[in-house]
């Protein structure tokens, strides 16, 4: 059991975390949508209120490298678990680093099942080299290996990103990558890129936000249908000339075809690898190749194939059953250990985030914890870029009414605007993303003074804090070819804040900046509010108590 603090009681009301999905604190207001939003609660919590910055990528985060931006996922993990574990990213790539991962039952089974069939492996993921959700040298090495295990043919079913990696990419990842296939294929051996399209317009969806995102990619990588290419760096832009001004991760499917048949429709017999190691938007996918009786939408043939996943998407669902690297196995949450005191636990977000603040939060980890209570908010199903303000003020009015019943010790919550309208690159939109955010903490806020709380505010990773790729040498916005500013769409490198929202203490507790706090000191602080010492496996709190 957590030890009662010998020098602290605790706060009289909540302890409140506040997690603004995306913001993160730039080096530069330049390309700053928060810098440039109207944000006056923001600005006071800043200037009259303790807060510090917090290490929110990297190893810091249990990323292979500190090139590595952090992400939701290990954001939300660090921040709910109170440790760094190495994550899916650092785990595959150890794994075929060792070779670990051909010596596997999953693997071998793939490449023997694919054996007894047509001798077809189909890799599909997301491809690029962002690594928040996948990485293309895994990929490589994958084809590289089963050729050399004698399987005959390789499929690969690209989708293209532009979300983790600058907006119009793909190019830079699928010429190479076509010619690399060209020089392995060969010899009785043929490998391609099949089909894909933009991650954001197929197959990728999370949280059942749209399922008919997946059943589109179901219907371009399994059944063959869609607009027919020669090859996919032909797909890209001649999908790009039809659609002029749309980013990767929004453009439609495509299918390479010869004499107008696609050559790698999903068969009986064939084995098929979901190459992502991250969970939330691999799921549903998985659930549509894994599930004999399925609604989620109709398959029209349903073959028996050997599938695996990268990882192990859901521990608790087991799903899928077989995978490539065991996930990381995170114990001693917070949420498990404040259940096991009997504190009452709120948490909330809308559809897009949901899973951040319960799932990722308590450790990868589908049930909830005795004592908690979730709610999720439903998402628009639109881009967000038009509806900038999303759910940030339902989710304030869900938390008001969870802080006003009295029932909850500890609250949390996402406000996802920050990193999801960040993501579409429109400076302007993401600026009223921020700004909704703000209109709503202030409610918020004044809902914990009532009830003799605190919160602490922070963020998972950056994101809505640098909207343009900025020139390595001048530190300004990088230029497009027609003038305009080249937009980016991925989470950034920066710290995030925390900021420790107290009109309770009388000043007698503050925040303490090291130089390598990060997000993974935020449940011990949460503990030590509530009154507790931190649990042993905890990074240490970062809370003064004068
Ligand atoms: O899945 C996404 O939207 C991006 O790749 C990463 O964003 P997230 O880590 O904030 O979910
Ligand atoms: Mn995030
Ligand atoms: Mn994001």
């Amino acid at each position: 059991m957590l030890q009662k603090l010998s020098t602290f009681a605790g706060i009289p009301g909540p302890v409140v975390t506040i997690v603004m999905d995306g913001y993160g604190l730039p080096k530069t207001d330049v390309g700053s949508a928060i810098a440039a939003a109207r944000k006056p609660t923001l600005d006071r919590l800043f200037a009259e209120y303790p807060n510090i910055r917090l290490r929110a990528h990297g190893t810091a985060v249990g990323m292979p490298s500190d090139d590595d931006m952090g992400n939701s996922e290990v954001g939300h993990n660090a921040i709910g678990a109170g440790q760094v574990y190495a994550q899916g990213a650092a785990l595959v790539s150890n794994a075929i680093g060792s070779g670990d991962i051909w010596q596997g039952s999953a693997w071998q089974e793939i490449v023997a099942g694919a054996k007894a069939g047509r001798g077809v492996i189909h890799f599909i993921g997301l491809f690029s080299d962002g690594n928040v959700h996948s990485h293309i040298d895994h990929l490589k090495a994958m084809v590289e290996r089963a050729k050399a295990e004698g399987v005959k043919t390789v499929r690969i079913h690209a989708l293209l990103d532009g979300r983790d990696v600058p907006e119009t990419s793909a190019l830079d990842y699928v010429v190479p990558f076509e010619a690399f296939l060209g020089e392995i294929s060969g010899g009785g051996f043929d490998a391609r890129i099949a089909s894909g399209g933009g991650r954001q317009y197929i197959t990728m969806d999370r949280y059942d936000a749209n399922w008919a995102m997946v059943d589109k990619g179901w219907k371009t990588h399994v059944l063959g249908q869609g607009p027919q290419f020669a090859n996919a760096t032909d797909a890209v832009n001649g999908l790009r000339e039809r659609h002029p001004g749309t980013i990767d991760q929004d453009l439609p499917e495509f299918v390479i075809a010869e004499n107008g048949q696609p050559i790698g429709t999903v068969e009986d017999g064939d084995s098929v690898v979901f190459f992502n190691f991250r969970g939330d938007r691999a799921i549903e996918i998985t659930r549509a190749f894994v599930e004999a009786s399925f609604d989620k939408f109709d398959r029209v043939r349903y073959p028996q194939v050997t599938f695996a996943g990268m990882l192990q998407y859901d521990g608790d669902l087991q799903l899928p059953k077989r995978f490539l690297v065991a996930p990381p196995a995170i114990k001693d949450t917070s949420g498990e250990w404040f259940s096991k005191l009997g504190i009452a636990q709120f948490a909330c977000s809308e559809t897009q985030k949901f899973g951040h603040v319960t799932y990722f939060w308590n450790g990868n980890r589908s049930g909830k914890f005795d004592g908690e209570t979730w709610q999720e908010v439903p998402s628009d199903v639109v881009p967000f870029e038009q509806r900038p303000w999303m759910k940030a003020a339902e989710i304030a009015d869900a938390m008001i009414a969870a802080i006003q019943s009295g029932k909850y010790k500890t609250l949390r919550c996402n406000f996802a605007n920050g990193d999801m309208v960040g993501h579409t690159g429109n400076f302007e939109a993401a600026r009223i993303a921020v700004e909704a955010v703000d209109l709503s903490l202030a409610r918020v806020l004044k809902a914990i003074d009532a009830a003799g709380g605190v919160a602490l505010i922070t963020a998972d990773h950056g994101n809505a804090d640098e909207m343009f790729e900025l020139d390595k040498k001048t530190k300004q916005p990088a230029m497009n070819k027609d003038g305009s500013f080249k937009a980016k769409t991925a989470h950034t490198l920066n710290p995030v804040p925390l900021v420790l929202y107290d009109n309770v203490s009388g000043g007698k507790l503050g925040l303490q900046q090291t130089e390598t706090c990060g997000l993974s000191n935020i449940a011990a602080t949460i503990a030590n509010l509530l009154g507790y010492e931190k649990h042993g496996q905890w990074d240490d709190s970062v809370l003064v108590i004068k």
